[in-house]
């Protein structure tokens, strides 16, 4: 079969499809990013709509230039600069600009660093010198050897998925369309691919009677009727959506007909195909001409914020993500009446979180790891850890129900109980309010008899302590649900908390001896001045801590401590009726004893009288001012003269500051990441819009209201987000591409980006800020209530 030659082709490319034989070298174009990682062997697929051809060519690597492929490039290169070209026209044709052969379309998107998160897209394509100076220097050789029809132009074949990154294999497409499709062929294939209902085609289309079926985005058949004829409720106006890529030939050139209308045709009227027709493209908005300056007429904009509003001039009527429009704001609700359902115990896949593998450091600013969209690790596992103690429940407990406390779950680390601290052995317990279902901490006394009303009635003072470092006491009564007497004290409950005698006094070698470390100066600084600060909220409520001890100080965050079991002692021994300032000054002891202890690694300094000898040791590790400290804890004040721990706040008062400081740097670090999950919230809603938008399968009555109108662009805008393919039809997995397209998504970026049909015969290029509002247009017809 004799070929067509393709005037801007060397014939010797030109094969048959069917017998495919190993392609001849051609130098053509060879999108080469910028990024190293993307080098390798380019090879062009050309196809012609003219049924009788489809052309392959095979771009060499050594046509990549010496600086960017070192070891293999030798021939000289021209680089296309396609940002110069692309705004003015997507005309797939050749560009007068360049007066290059073929101009190689690629989408404005590709070429921006903003969409850089794939540091796999090109942002710019070459032509080798040598293809360029044979077309240039060879146009009667070109004429003789191509045979092409003049109205043969390149256009790009799949524009919906980036230009390949297989560093072997990496692939593109261009086609040749002709410039004026028989309107008999055009119009049968429009019908043919209207009536299948845009059916998804992933292969790479190598089939000519495919091609003979198909159109291109070159037809005038896919001219919207409303873009013949502009008119002010259009709602997307060429000029508005910079849509020159919607725009035919004809229309680009001024003419104001379009082809299929200078013969009419029965069987195909394009305004009457709603996916192509933007009446109902947009409801409200008639100004996109102004970029989004009509944004008030659109039904609401749940992410406006007011001072963007007021700059844009609009007006927003309903913002549902407004506080005050919250029905509850209260995430507790959601867990109002946990059901104590049977689990089997399995630990949550924390490492599926975890990055894994080796991490790169010098990677630029836009080739990020997934992982930093999200939360660090560390923390994010110490939250999932702490929800899951929290939630935590104990099949089969024997464990009774204390009123209103349910479900049950002992906190105790061990079997054998002392009754060294209050006289009676204390169990813990996670229980849940029937009355809110918060988690609470019950301690329970065992064998306690309460002998006086008035002794419980003093926990009723502890409630009115409200400070960090102390454990805030709820309540306090007696039960005898546990079948003997005990005194049960409700406390808040802090998940995964640890006694510093946990913390310090615990941990072994590999051989189970102890091993002792010196706590550093730094963390029993900010002991002191955290038990120093709780003791004066304490003291200031004309109460006293008593409870100072290893055991009783829990560990709850890092390096975050808090007294717990305040206001035991006072119930427990209400008879002995000590007076409170012996008992304050008693804090003081029982503090410098604490802190000794920690910083000797020794728990009998605890139960110790001769206390000097542990304070000698100090001076081995620790400076002068810590061991002055502790000593003036642990020396009583000379009668009648009493400490005053507003004295001691002065004495540390430069360690305060250092506290406080790190303190605001950890919640600057918690409010930064704090910022990043909300982001990560407003996608979750923008999924959660898109969900229920896309492929819903009737809508009052309306059984393709998903696939017509606006939402049809979405339907696209899904597949440009998550379904994009590779040219061998593979899919592109990019989960920074994913995020990047929402988070334009959500901040209605003026971005264009090329939305291709499932098809490849329609394009679309459509703003981020269009889809933005065509997304919140659909949402709110999904909360409309019904018409019928
Ligand atoms: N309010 C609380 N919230 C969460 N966990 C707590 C709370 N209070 C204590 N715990 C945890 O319960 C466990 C037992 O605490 P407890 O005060 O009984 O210490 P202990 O070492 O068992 O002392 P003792 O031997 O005197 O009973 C510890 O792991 C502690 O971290």
């Amino acid at each position: 079969m004799p070929l067509p030659q393709p005037r801007n082709f060397d014939n010797s490319i030109l094969q048959p499809l069917d017998t495919m034989p190993a392609p001849a070298f051609c130098p053509g174009f060879c999108p080469v990013p910028q990024n190293p990682l993307s080098r390798g062997l380019f090879s062009e697929e050309v196809q012609f709509l003219d049924p009788q051809v489809q052309l392959r060519t095979q771009i060499h690597q050594e046509t990549a230039p010496p600086a960017l492929f070192p070891r293999t490039s030798s021939l000289p290169v021209a680089i296309l600069q396609y940002e110069k070209v692309y705004p003015q026209q997507y005309q797939p044709e050749m560009s007068n600009e360049t007066s290059l052969p073929f101009q190689h379309q690629i989408p404005q998107h590709f070429l921006l660093d903003t969409h850089a998160a794939d540091p796999n897209l090109p942002r710019e394509a070459m032509l080798t010198m040598a293809a360029i100076s044979w077309h240039q220097e060879h146009p009667e050789e070109r004429n003789k050897r191509t045979g092409l029809p003049p109205n043969i132009r390149p256009s790009l074949l799949k524009t919906r998925f980036p230009p390949p990154m297989d560093l072997k294999t990496g692939t593109t497409s261009l086609r040749l369309v002709p410039e004026d499709i028989p309107d008999q062929l055009a119009r049968g294939s429009l019908q043919q691919s209207h009536n299948k209902g845009m059916i998804r085609e992933n292969r790479p289309q190598t089939n000519i009677n495919r091609l003979k079926k198909s159109l291109n985005v070159d037809s005038p058949s896919f001219t919207p009727s409303t873009l013949a004829v502009p008119s002010k409720t259009s709602s997307i106006s060429s000029q508005a959506a910079n849509a020159a890529p919607f725009t035919p030939r004809s229309l680009a050139s001024g003419a104001t007909t379009p082809a299929p209308q200078s013969e009419p045709q029965p069987t195909f009227n394009p305004a009457q195909i709603r996916e192509f027709t933007p009446q109902n493209y947009e409801l409200s908005d008639t100004a996109l001409a102004t970029d989004g300056a009509s944004d008030g007429q659109s039904a609401y904009d749940p992410f406006s914020m007011t001072g963007v509003n007021q700059a844009l001039g609009t007006a927003t009527p309903y913002n549902p993500y407004d506080e005050s429009n919250n029905i509850s704001s209260n995430g507790a609700g959601y867990f109002q009446t946990p059901t104590p359902f049977i689990t089997t115990n399995q630990p949550l896949q924390y490492h599926l979180y975890a990055p894994i593998g080796p991490h790169r450091e010098d990677i630029l600013a836009y080739q990020r790891h997934a992982h930093d969209f999200f939360m660090p690790e560390t923390l994010r596992e110490e939250l999932q850890k702490k929800a899951e103690a929290t939630f935590q429940v104990m099949p089969n407990s024997q464990l009774p129900t204390v009123d209103p406390y349910h479900s049950l779950v002992a906190l105790d680390t061990s079997h054998r109980k002392s009754a060294a601290v209050f006289g009676y052995p204390s169990w813990i317990y996670k229980a849940t309010s029937i009355k809110n279902g918060h988690m609470y901490c019950l301690r329970r006394l065992e064998g306690y008899r309460l002998t006086n009303e008035r002794a419980i009635r003093s926990v009723k003072d502890w409630r009115r302590v409200n400070c960090g470092g102390v454990v805030s006491v709820v309540d306090a009564f007696t039960t005898r649900a546990f079948g003997d007497s005990s005194l049960v004290f409700v406390t808040n409950y802090h998940p995964l908390s640890k006694t510093l005698v946990e913390h310090h006094f615990t941990s072994t070698n590999r051989f189970g001896n102890r091993i002792s470390q010196a706590v550093p100066e730094p963390v029993l600084w900010s002991y002191i001045v955290q038990i120093s600060s709780a003791i004066k909220s304490v003291h200031a409520a004309n109460l006293a801590v008593r409870c100072i001890d290893p055991s009783k100080v829990i560990l709850t965050e890092k390096g975050r401590i808090r007294l717990n079991a305040c206001s035991v002692l006072d119930v427990v021994q209400f008879d002995a009726q000590r007076p409170l300032a012996e008992l304050q000054q008693e804090d003081f002891i029982h503090f410098g004893k604490l802190i000794l202890s920690i910083a000797t690694n020794n728990l009998s300094v605890m139960a110790s009288h001769n206390l000097m000898g542990f304070v000698d040791q100090l001076s081995r590790t620790y400076t002068g001012e810590l061991r002055d400290t502790i000593i003036w804890l642990l020396t009583p004040a000379q009668a009648p003269a009493t400490k005053s721990v507003v004295e001691l706040l002065i004495g540390i008062s430069n360690h305060i500051v250092d506290a406080f400081d790190s303190s605001l740097h950890a919640n600057d670090t918690l409010y930064s990441e704090l910022a990043r999950e909300v982001e990560n919230g407003r996608i979750v809603r923008l999924l959660m819009k898109l969900g229920s938008i896309n492929e819903r399968p009737d809508y009052d009555g309306e059984l393709n209201w998903s696939e017509n109108g606006e939402r049809y662009v979405l339907k696209l805008f899904r597949d440009y987000v998550f379904h994009q393919v590779n040219a061998e039809g593979r899919p592109v997995v990019d989960m920074g591409h994913i995020l990047a397209c929402l988070n334009k998504l959500d901040a209605g970026s003026q971005e264009k980006i090329t939305l291709t049909s499932r098809d490849e015969q329609t394009v679309f290029v459509v703003s981020y800020n269009e889809v933005k509002k065509q997304v919140n247009s659909a949402w709110a017809d999904l909360q409309k209530p019904s018409r019928r």
